[in-house]
């Protein structure tokens, strides 16, 4: 499990480390050793020796200056940038001295910058405000294309927390960073800006919870249900599904075949005429009709507002379902019979432009409108706060998905590929987390679990290329067998 920590969390950390050492330039002086031997080796694999550091006012643009001086013993070509500020650490000739040319603001900086085989991004770091100043604009403009980035602990410009998306900032190749990771490096609204993330180890250890955890696949054997001799398919979890209707009638093929494939006791089906009959067809092993189960998902395909054949029925059922106390994950038309507050486990699954449908219906007539946009420029508070409204945990589907209790740590996470931003993707998803939610695991755990496995499944549908939702359905049970036998 990969876990990050606030800014705060990780700068006490390091005053309590910082008090035991004699030096108090130790843990700059292991940082920098450490980005120089990140540095140093993307130099001997891409052939360049040409060095160029963004120095910030403060202890990023020192970490970055010490990691060039390294670099320049060695014999790389180092010139640092200065904007107009003074530098965190000794004056502009001691650094001369040490190998590394500076170049002021009013200097040919462009120039040395079209040459540069290596940019470290060393303008802001944990200290930082979202957005640059003016000068490291236009030096990050002017980034040569076929340089190589090296962000010093996070791409400067982006929101050390990860909680708001900025434009002007920092994009990287390779993010070096010191102790821990940290929000921005794990969160969707910055993680795109991150790259390649490599951990320097400076010697700190974070204690208490973290901000954000990501589960990777080391984790799947320890949190997936797997039956054993005395489990019968009762004891292994009963699913209903109620998805579907008249006018989308895949959906409820997708989802079915989805958790059956994930491992399920028994499932069964709550629908409208024609996805039953498709339903029966596909997914011989569903029980058609209301009865006994351990968890229910609805929503996939469901049409609140349809007047079909049988939808009232349904819809009835979605409803004592949503009434009921037992645990629940919410999708797609589902997420409109929402109206508050539910007492049983609750995962919740919009994509942005459902979340901040669902926030405006239920965020009363004070709240401003919440648009798609808003919700995609800073995910995180947006999952949270409807969180709150419903006392639920929200995943909210993206590149990287976020799964996000009303209070504590959240989950993150990134394991698919952007091909599997295709219809139909979601009701896999809802399929997958809801066998886990039946076989009794917290929202929390379903949703990234669920998330972790479907993102893999995306990939071994068909590496490298194009995937179709059915194709990732039929993945699932072969991606769990490989997850838990690797
Ligand atoms: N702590 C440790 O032991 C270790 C820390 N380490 C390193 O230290 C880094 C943190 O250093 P830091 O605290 O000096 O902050 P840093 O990010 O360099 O910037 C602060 C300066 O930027 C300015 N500023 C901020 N936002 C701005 C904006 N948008 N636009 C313009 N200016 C802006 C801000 O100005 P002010 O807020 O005063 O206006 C201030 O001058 C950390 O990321 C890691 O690299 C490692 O060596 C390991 C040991
Ligand atoms: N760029 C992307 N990269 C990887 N996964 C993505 C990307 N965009 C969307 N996804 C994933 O694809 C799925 C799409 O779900 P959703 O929008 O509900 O589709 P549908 O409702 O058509 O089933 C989600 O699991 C989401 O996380
Ligand atoms: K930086």
């Amino acid at each position: 499990m990969l876990r990050a920590w606030s800014a705060d969390a990780v700068r006490s950390a390091e005053a309590a480390l910082m008090a035991t050492l004699d030096d108090e330039g130790e843990l700059m002086a292991r940082a920098a050793w450490g980005l120089a031997r990140v540095c140093r080796a993307r130099l001997e694999e891409t052939g360049g020796s040409r060095v160029v550091v963004l120095a910030g006012p403060g202890n990023n643009g020192a970490d970055a200056l010490y990691a060039a001086v390294h670099l320049a013993d060695e014999g790389a070509e180092c010139v640092a940038l200065q904007g107009p500020w003074p530098l965190a650490i000794g004056d502009s000739s001691s650094w001369q001295e040490a190998g590394v040319r500076i170049v002021a603001a009013d200097g040919d900086w462009r120039a040395v910058l079209t040459g540069a085989d290596l940019v470290l991004d060393g303008v802001l770091g944990i200290g930082g405000r979202p957005g640059l100043p003016d000068e490291a604009v236009a030096w990050v403009d002017a980034l040569p294309p076929d340089a190589y980035v090296v962000a010093v602990d996070l791409p400067s410009g982006q929101d050390p927390a990860g909680e708001v998306a900025h434009e002007d900032a920092v994009f990287a190749d390779e993010t070096v960073t010191f102790g821990v990771p940290k929000p921005v490096h794990v969160l969707p609204a910055t993680e795109s800006a991150v790259g390649r993330l490599t951990v320097v180890d400076i010697g700190i250890e974070l204690e208490g919870d973290p901000e954000v955890e990501r589960l990777d696949f080391a984790d799947v054997p320890g949190l997936w249900p797997v039956p054993t001799a005395s489990d019968d398919k009762y004891s292994r979890g009963v699913l209903g599904v109620v998805a579907g209707g008249e006018s989308y009638t895949g959906a409820p093929v997708l989802c079915c075949t989805a958790a059956v494939g994930a491992g399920l006791g028994m499932l069964r089906y709550v629908g409208t005429p024609a996805p039953t009959a498709l339903v029966r067809a596909s997914v011989p092993e569903a029980v058609i009709g209301d009865g006994r189960v351990q968890a229910w998902v609805v929503g996939p395909g469901l049409d609140t507002t349809s007047r079909a054949a049988g939808s009232k029925a349904q819809l009835d059922i979605a409803r004592a379902a949503l009434a009921s106390d037992l645990p629940a994950l919410v999708d797609a038309g589902g997420l409109d019979l929402v109206t508050g507050r539910r007492d049983a486990p609750t995962l919740l699954t919009p994509h942005a432009g459902e979340l901040a449908r669902l926030l405006n219906r239920l965020g009363g007539a004070d709240s401003a409108d919440v648009t798609r946009q808003q919700v995609q420029a800073s995910p995180l508070a947006h999952a949270r706060r409807a969180a709150r409204l419903t006392g639920a945990t929200v995943l909210l589907k993206g590149a990287t998905t976020l799964v996000v209790p009303p209070e504590g740590t959240v989950r993150s996470q990134n394991d698919a590929p952007p091909w599997l931003a295709t219809a139909g993707a979601g009701d896999v998803l809802a399929g997958v987390c809801g066998a886990l939610l039946a076989a009794g695991l917290s929202p929390l755990d379903a949703g990234s679990l669920g998330a972790l496995v479907h993102g893999v499944a995306a990939d071994r549908a068909n590496p490298g290329g194009p995937v179709r939702a059915l194709a990732l359905a039929h993945a699932i049970p072969g991606t769990v067998a490989h997850l838990l036998t690797r």
